[in-house]
């Protein structure tokens, strides 16, 4: 027999319209994403490609239209299931990586553990995993402006990964970087990932980045639409 070929489907959104006021960001978005895949989604400045992020991981209410999370509308959750949701099944990556620049690079990777309650000890141990699986174990102890911008943005990764999210959501995460550490940084990103079934949804410019993904779909004028489906 065969090996099944596995198409659980994670997240979903469907007819997903966001808007600013009057201005309309996302119009009619239609997405499907399975456990561990790689979607990229490419287009031009102002299409809407960070808004459908937001509406895709209910940090903005869609105003027509249903994201699911492992089959449950978002829309249908309280703000503390949403939360909790984002907090413990969900990572950020972002441009600058956003590290707190109080906190070591350990701390910093550690935080979505220790936000869930994790005790210290273990989190910190769990960090301190990731960080060497990315060749970062040395920098543990510096604080964020003691490492450079690639090495910030694979601890950004670290932090994003560290409690095996269902879905990272990443707005442009190599878009800071020179080309040789974009492409450095990405494919280290995205081995972690793969290694943990996390499905990765990353918003981009970058054709290059979008190349390795698993589907690519373009966003232009707040419309979606798929380019290379898996
Ligand atoms: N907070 C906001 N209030 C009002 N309009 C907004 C807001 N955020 C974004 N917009 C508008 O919504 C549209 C989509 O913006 P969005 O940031 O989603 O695009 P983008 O494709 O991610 O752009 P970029 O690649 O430049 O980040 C744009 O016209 C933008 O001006």
């Amino acid at each position: 027999m065969g090996e099944a070929i596995s198409t659980s489907e994670i997240l979903c959104a469907t007819g997903v319209d966001l808007s600013y006021g009057t201005q309309l960001a996302v119009s009619g978005a239609d997405l499907s994403v399975a456990r561990g895949e790689v979607v990229a989604i490419t287009g031009q400045s102002g299409s809407g490609k960070s808004s459908l992020l937001y509406a895709l991981a209910g940090v903005l209410p869609v105003a027509r239209g249903q994201v699911r999370f492992e089959n449950r509308a978002l829309g249908d959750l309280t703000d503390d299931e949403i939360s909790t949701l984002r907090r413990e099944r969900f990572g950020f990556v972002f441009q600058y990586g956003e590290l707190l620049p109080e906190l070591t690079i350990e701390e910093n990777t550690a935080l979505p553990l220790r936000l869930a309650g994790r005790r210290k000890k273990p989190a910190l141990a769990a960090a301190g995993q990731v960080l060497d699986r990315l060749g970062l174990g040395d920098l543990r102890e510096r604080r964020p402006s003691q490492v450079s911008g690639g090495q910030s943005q694979r601890v950004a990764v670290a932090r994003a990964l560290v409690h095996r999210p269902a879905v990272v959501f990443a707005d442009e995460p190599t878009g800071s970087l020179d080309s040789a550490n974009a492409s450095a940084v990405l494919k280290e990103f995205l081995s972690l990932a793969r290694s943990q079934d996390t499905a990765v949804i990353i918003v981009t410019h970058d054709q290059a980045v979008a190349a390795q993904a698993d589907s690519h779909y373009t966003m232009s004028d707040g419309v979606l639409t798929p380019r290379r489906p898996v």
